[in-house]
């Protein structure tokens, strides 16, 4: 069963007229982020849907839906490993069932996990790799600067390549490790959609910010474009102007993705 989230508030802000598109939004227990994900999908003109970790029937609640995000947060209190729990969610196998794992399906759900999201997404065989401590074992929250590597997947689309922006991280277990092979792999397939720009950090590989499986309909980042789509409550960008809007394009990507008729 699923629920339109009923949002309060004013959208006069981009976005505004509703487009047709239906974009899922997950909560586990611990969850933080849902709220301003589904928010950032409104503002994008799209509808957000509730999507329940435990729903008995999560293959029928995505169904009609376009596209889904996992949101950050703590789901399961990050107990054992950050999305080792989450994983195992009825949830997260009817959307690896619908997204296809890395080679993607032949539907290709378009899925987008943020932060927690990335982990559980990493957890779950989605993504390859793994997320560990930050390098310096702390908690970080800052306006980090990224650059879009790829601007060929489902979420990615509205960026010129190589752009640089500038959204809020905030973490404790933001560090991408994967075996050489494996980054070699995805630096040879243009599978590295973000990379940390200025500083790294948290230690991640290669600067790794991000990244996307074979068919481009997956991506994961640690950084949170959700608080990055309103005038301002986003980071500086440019000039030292509180714009902030630098999330935006992530959302309104999914539905450009959506309007051509492809996963990517
Ligand atoms: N903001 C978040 O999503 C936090 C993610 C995660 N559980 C961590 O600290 O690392």
């Amino acid at each position: 069963m699923t629920t339109e989230i009923p949002l309060i508030g004013d959208y006069s802000t981009p976005g505004t007229e509703l487009n047709g598109a239906r974009i899922g939004v997950v909560t586990f227990p611990g969850t933080l982020d849902d709220v301003d994900a589904a928010r950032a999908v409104r503002l994008s003109g799209a509808t957000p849907v509730s999507l329940w970790h435990a729903d008995e029937d999560a293959a029928g609640s995505l169904k009609d839906l376009d596209a889904v995000v996992i949101p950050g947060g703590f789901s399961y209190g990050d107990y054992l490993r950050a999305g080792a729990i989450a994983r195992f969610a009825p949830m997260m196998d009817a959307i690896a069932a619908a997204a296809g794992g890395e080679a993607g399906s032949t539907r290709g759900l378009p899925v987008l996990g943020i932060c927690n999201g990335f982990q559980i997404l990493t957890e779950s065989h989605l993504l390859p790799g793994s997320m560990i401590k930050n390098d310096h074992l702390h908690f970080i929250c800052r306006d980090q600067a990224l650059a879009v590597e790829n601007n060929e997947t489902a979420w990615t689309r509205d960026f010129a390549p190589g752009q640089r922006i500038t959204i809020p991280l905030k973490n404790q277990d933001g560090q991408y490790v994967a075996d050489e092979p494996t980054l070699d792999m995805l630096e040879g397939e243009g599978r590295v959609v973000f990379r940390y720009l200025d500083v790294n950090p948290n230690g991640s590989r290669r600067d790794i910010a991000g990244i996307t499986n074979a068919a481009g309909n997956v991506v994961g980042l640690m950084p949170h474009p959700e608080h990055a789509v309103e005038p301002g409550f986003g980071p500086d960008t440019e000039h030292g102007l509180r714009t902030g809007l630098d999330g935006l394009p992530f959302f309104t990507s999914v539905l450009s993705t959506l309007a051509s008729g492809g996963a990517a």
